[in-house]
């Protein structure tokens, strides 16, 4: 066993800290977005109320008797966490169950008219319709002429930068992070993640997905070059079973996408067409396990999940949470070795993140100190930084 340092896990009660900030800030704020944005009953007005009170003042309540995923969650910890304080659980599990119960609130489980009326859907589409994502497709146009592995990178930044609402074409100019006093990218081991998915290969990329709109569609033109060019044979793309963290894509959020792609023109047409064949025939399928909105990290994932990680040649895990879900929700040491954290997964790994919340590994002395040099702990939580890091071990369970 790797020698990895003591690491605590992240909680929601210390006062002026990021986390905190979410639950006392965000989560009301998204409560009073979803009410502005939908003409909900009186049932769901009360239910709202009673969320609101409960994840600021109050403690994590059970779930109703006749939840269908109650067994579920007691297996994830709620009878633990349940009579305690929203600040006092793992800030990781908190969230969760906040979308979770904001579900719950309004009607979204049904039985009813609401069930399956997803709360953020005008959210995720106002990004999708924005005139933002016509110039970033428009732009795939340019790439057509580039060699392979230069509409490669420039793919792989796209669906990397998508992770802050933006696609990377037009981040990745030649120079860019030189120019910035701390690097924008603060770890990058896209040769060990090319080495991986070589032309000609015969292996399966699994992508777990993160958000919506103008992340998810940078996501399926990677998986849509990927399988053009050969360098995965098949893919299987992870999305969330329920609406959760606002702007995560559900199988509702892809379809979207793919209309959106569908419906463009130039390259961007020619990807959609690539995808909707590629479901068709089953070189890309999508999946929507429960353990997606699950409140732990992926250590303690399911069987039937391992084993296909473990099967797949390079799973690529985007975004935010779930970089925290992968190396553990802690305040590790930032220098501390991706790959001490990443022990819990079973197959080669990537994760591709822009920096949104405290948790960091794998950097170098170097480069922590010049990111704390000229930004104190900003860097962390401001999502202008980015990662590539690759554990490309398959390791014994
Ligand atoms: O996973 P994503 O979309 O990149 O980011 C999720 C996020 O917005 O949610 C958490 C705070 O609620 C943070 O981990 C992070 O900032």
């Amino acid at each position: 066993m790797p020698d990895t340092p003591f690491a605590p896990v992240i909680l929601g009660n210390e006062p002026g800290s990021f986390p905190h900030s979410v639950l006392a800030e965000r989560h009301p704020a998204i409560i009073r977005q979803v009410r502005e944005a939908f003409p909900y009953g009186p049932g769901q007005h009360t239910a709202l109320d009673g969320l609101l009170g409960s994840c600021t003042r109050g403690v994590v309540e059970p779930l109703p008797a006749d939840a269908p995923d109650r067994d579920r969650w007691h297996g994830w910890g709620l009878a633990e966490c349940a009579g305690r304080s929203w600040y006092d659980v793992p800030w990781l599990w908190s969230e969760s169950y906040f979308y979770r119960r904001l579900l719950d609130a309004v009607g979204w489980f049904g039985p009813g008219p609401w069930q399956g009326i997803d709360p953020f859907r005008p959210f995720k589409r106002a990004e999708l319709d924005a005139p933002e994502t016509d110039e970033e497709l428009a732009a795939l146009d340019g790439l057509r002429d580039l060699p392979e592995e230069e509409r490669a990178r420039a793919l792989l930044h796209g669906s990397l930068w998508g992770n802050r609402a933006d696609l990377g074409f037009r981040l990745s100019a030649a120079g860019a992070e030189e120019r910035d006093p701390a690097p924008a990218l603060v770890a990058d081991d896209s040769d060990t993640l090319w080495s991986l998915l070589p032309p000609g290969g015969t292996g399966t990329l699994v992508l777990v997905a993160d958000n919506a709109g103008r992340e998810l569609v940078p996501d399926l033109l990677l998986i849509a070059h990927l399988l053009t060019e050969g360098r995965a044979a098949r893919a299987v793309l992870h999305v969330k079973p329920y609406p959760y963290y606002v702007s995560d894509a559900t199988t509702a959020d892809v379809v979207d996408a793919l209309h959106r792609l569908r419906a463009a023109s130039g390259a961007a047409a020619e990807y959609g067409r690539v995808l909707w064949a590629a479901l068709a025939d089953g070189r890309l399928t999508v999946r929507a396990h429960p353990f997606s909105c699950a409140p732990l990290p992926y250590a303690s994932m399911p069987d039937d999940l391992r084993a296909e990680f473990a099967t797949a040649t390079l799973t690529v895990v985007k975004g935010d949470l779930n970089y925290r879900r992968l190396v553990g929700d802690r305040l590790w040491p930032p220098t501390t070795p991706f790959r001490e954290t990443t022990a819990c997964f079973p197959g080669p790994v990537a994760a591709l993140r822009t920096l949104k919340s405290d948790v960091i590994t794998g950097l170098t002395p170097a480069t922590e100190a010049a990111l704390v040099a000229a930004e104190g702990q900003g860097w962390r939580t401001g999502g202008t930084h980015a990662l590539i890091q690759v554990d490309p071990s398959r390791h014994q369970q």
